[in-house]
């Protein structure tokens, strides 16, 4: 720790005299941020937000907790590529899912129609964001949780989970959708107002299909997909975003803990998109909560989804995901606090 941050921390632990509330958040903010990556204990991480009360935003928080069981982590990491891509160095040296080494032509053509690379000025200018992840899973049936997760700075939803007709469960409010061609929503009549489209690639041929989006074209075939892809995404190109790759290399390789495989796509080396999402709000934003997760191997017969009637035990097809190893890091982050799981399903 340098001088200079452990000045900060002591500043954050005895607050100076006089300061105003918004000094001591603000010296809260910084001692966070500069304190993720070296060791914090638990305790002290409640005695310095304990004095905030309850509802208030804790600047800082998940990554903090974060870093308590991981001691490397480092809240920084931008949530989507922008034109300065190429510099990030964990990623330009890996191949989709893992990086985008090889899409530097094609992500650049995209980005210089997108234009736009933040969540919007708004949401990027708020000093503490709350954000929510919401799993598409059936837990979240008839819990009435619509307000509570609309109540988030934040909400982010995946793949083609319906927001039409369930709002009541699920709410209303997307901020950003994050999906890959398959998992995209097909009928445009079912995409909600308002909210960023953003591509989390897996192959190559994902960067080729949003390109395709943003630029409208019309797709030729769909060979390559592993399932029927959507032909057109009612979104301006402004309106379109690509994900950091490195959210899933962090949750595979550090958090999940999955087989490197020479760092290319294998047997269960692919995190679920919704652990790729929450690895994603731990870098951006101050609190996280997740809604919608879970798979419970002990209902074989219970919903998988919220808004269709696959059973839960379709799950065990998928070759991809290490579904057990994947919850035992989710339990990790409830458990520690990092984050909060409103429908208690992992
Ligand atoms: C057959 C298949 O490949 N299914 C996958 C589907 C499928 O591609 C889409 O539904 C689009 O068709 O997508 C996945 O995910 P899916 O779109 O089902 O759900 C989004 C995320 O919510 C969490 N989830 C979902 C259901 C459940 N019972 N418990 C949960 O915790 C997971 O974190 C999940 O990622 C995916 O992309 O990860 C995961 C699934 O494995
Ligand atoms: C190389 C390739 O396309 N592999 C496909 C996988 O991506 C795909 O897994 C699916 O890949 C998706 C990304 O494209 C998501 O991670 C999803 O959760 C996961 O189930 C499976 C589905 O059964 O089919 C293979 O042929």
């Amino acid at each position: 720790m340098t001088e200079d941050n452990e000045a900060c921390t002591q500043a954050a632990v005895h607050p100076v005299p006089h300061a105003g509330p918004g000094l001591y958040l603000l010296l809260l903010r910084e001692a966070a941020s500069t304190h993720v990556g070296t060791e914090v204990s638990s305790q002290e991480l409640e005695y310095k937000y304990g004095n905030l009360s309850e509802g208030v935003c804790k600047p800082g928080y998940a990554a903090a907790k974060m870093a308590t069981i991981y001691p490397k982590f480092t809240k920084l990491a931008p949530m989507f590529l922008d034109r300065n891509f190429k510099r990030l160095s964990k990623v330009n040296n890996y191949l989709p899912p893992f990086g985008f080494k090889t899409q530097e032509r094609i992500i650049d053509s995209i980005l210089t129609i997108t234009k736009n690379y933040g969540l919007g000025e708004e949401l990027d200018s708020l000093s503490c964001k709350r954000c929510i992840v919401v799993g598409n899973g059936g837990i979240l049936s008839n819990k009435s949780l619509g307000s509570r997760i609309d109540e988030y700075d934040v909400v982010v939803r995946l793949n083609e989970a319906l927001v039409k007709g369930y709002g009541k469960d699920v709410g209303t409010k997307t901020t950003i959708r994050i999906t890959y061609p398959e998992g995209a929503i097909q009928n445009p009549e079912n995409y909600e107002q308002d909210s960023l489209f953003v591509l989390s690639a897996f192959k190559p041929l994902d960067f080729k299909w949003l390109r395709q989006m943003v630029y409208k074209e019309k797709m030729r075939g769909t060979d390559g997909f592993w399932k029927s892809v959507a032909q057109s995404v009612p979104r301006e190109p402004t309106e379109m975003r690509i994900l950091n790759p490195y959210f899933i290399q962090e949750a595979a390789f550090q958090f999940i803990g999955l087989p490197f495989n020479n760092g290319l796509m294998g047997k269960g080396n692919i995190p679920t998109l919704g652990t790729v999402a929450i690895t994603m709000a731990l870098h951006n934003c101050d609190e996280v909560a997740v809604a919608g997760f879970g798979y419970d191997m002990n209902k074989p017969y219970a919903p998988l989804h919220y808004y269709e009637s696959v059973k839960m035990s379709a799950i065990k097809e998928s070759w991809t995901h290490n579904i057990s190893k994947e919850k035992e890091f989710l339990r990790k982050l409830v458990k520690a606090n990092v984050i909060k799981d409103l429908t208690n399903g992992i």
